[in-house]
């Protein structure tokens, strides 16, 4: 079938929240070869203006009902619902993307169930840098890969690892390191803030062999991620200074990543891995 000849594929949304608004309003806009088909949200009421606002406006209907209209679920939403968002689209042999990507490693029944049915599950690469050049790398031997995230006291701010340790950021004046660890553990003391250390890890050489510190910094105004690859292919490293969005643990560029994504899938020329 040539892509001109190839049917548009439904979109389901789950969550209207930093990452979710944005990548509605792309699929509103249009975007070739895909369109808008529900969204799913907590709080329908507090949504009523955003969604009367677009060219047209999707239904709202609970995460259970999407698989039945969508071929494409996007989760943008917090971590414990990843796998009731996942799990019916990928038994069906359909495609969930993930923003919530730490919850993988603690559903890993998703990825065996979509390699049963067919389906697939796609981590963009979201609030990071280079994942292309990783999972290149990962094709040959990877030596290391280390990971320093800084962040503001707010992109930090409740986070469980925090919490269970009576850490108390809101009143340091400097650069506080508060964790190392591996992507995996980082997964579990911050499900909202550290996502990008498992795609990372995912890319390469997994939640357990990829290092991570975070540091606290109250200095700082931007999400900053820095990478460090040693590989028998290539040794680099790579920053990145998010933009907080609305929501001050998410960089503006994640949702930006999505919709590249989604643009891609359509697209005559397609750029990077
Ligand atoms: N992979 C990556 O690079 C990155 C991943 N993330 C992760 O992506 C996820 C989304 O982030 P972000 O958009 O900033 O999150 P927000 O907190 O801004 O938004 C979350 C959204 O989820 C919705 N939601 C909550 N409960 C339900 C429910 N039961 N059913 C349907 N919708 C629900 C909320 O609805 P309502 O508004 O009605 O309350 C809200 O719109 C998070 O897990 C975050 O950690 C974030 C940044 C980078
Ligand atoms: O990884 C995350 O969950 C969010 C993050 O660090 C960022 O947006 O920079």
């Amino acid at each position: 079938m040539s892509r001109e000849t190839m049917s548009v594929a439904r979109v389901a949304v789950v969550g209207l929240g930093g990452i979710g608004q944005k990548v509605v309003e792309a699929l509103d806009q249009g975007i070739a070869g895909l369109t808008l088909a529900a969204i799913s949200v907590q709080n329908p009421d507090k949504h009523a203006a955003f969604l009367a606002e677009l060219g047209k406006t999707p239904p709202v209907l609970p995460i259970a009902d999407l698989e039945a209209v969508a071929d494409i679920v996007i989760e943008c939403a917090p971590a414990p619902l990843l796998p009731e968002i996942v799990r019916p689209f990928v038994t069906k042999g359909k495609t969930a993307i993930v923003l919530s990507v730490g919850a993988l490693l603690f559903n890993d029944d998703l990825v065996a169930l979509a390699k049963t049915h067919g389906g697939q599950i796609v981590v963009p690469t979201g609030a990071l840098i280079g994942l292309d050049a990783v999972t290149a790398a990962a094709e040959g031997k990877i030596h290391s890969v280390k990971m320093v995230t800084r962040k503001p006291v707010k992109g930090l701010a409740g986070a469980p690892y925090i919490v269970e340790n009576k850490i108390d950021i809101d009143s340091i004046t400097e650069p506080l390191k508060i964790f190392e660890g591996t992507a995996r553990e980082a997964a579990k003391g911050f499900p909202a803030n550290l996502n990008v250390a498992v795609a990372l890890s995912l890319a390469g050489v997994g939640p357990d062999a990829t290092t991570l510190q975070i540091w606290a910094d109250p200095a700082l105004t931007r999400n900053v991620h820095r990478v460090e690859v040693d590989a028998d292919s290539a040794r680099f490293s790579m920053q990145i200074e998010n933009i907080p969005s609305e929501n001050p643990k998410t960089g503006r560029i994640t949702a930006l990543s999505v919709i590249a994504l989604l643009r891609k899938r359509g697209a005559a020329l397609r750029v990077g891995t």
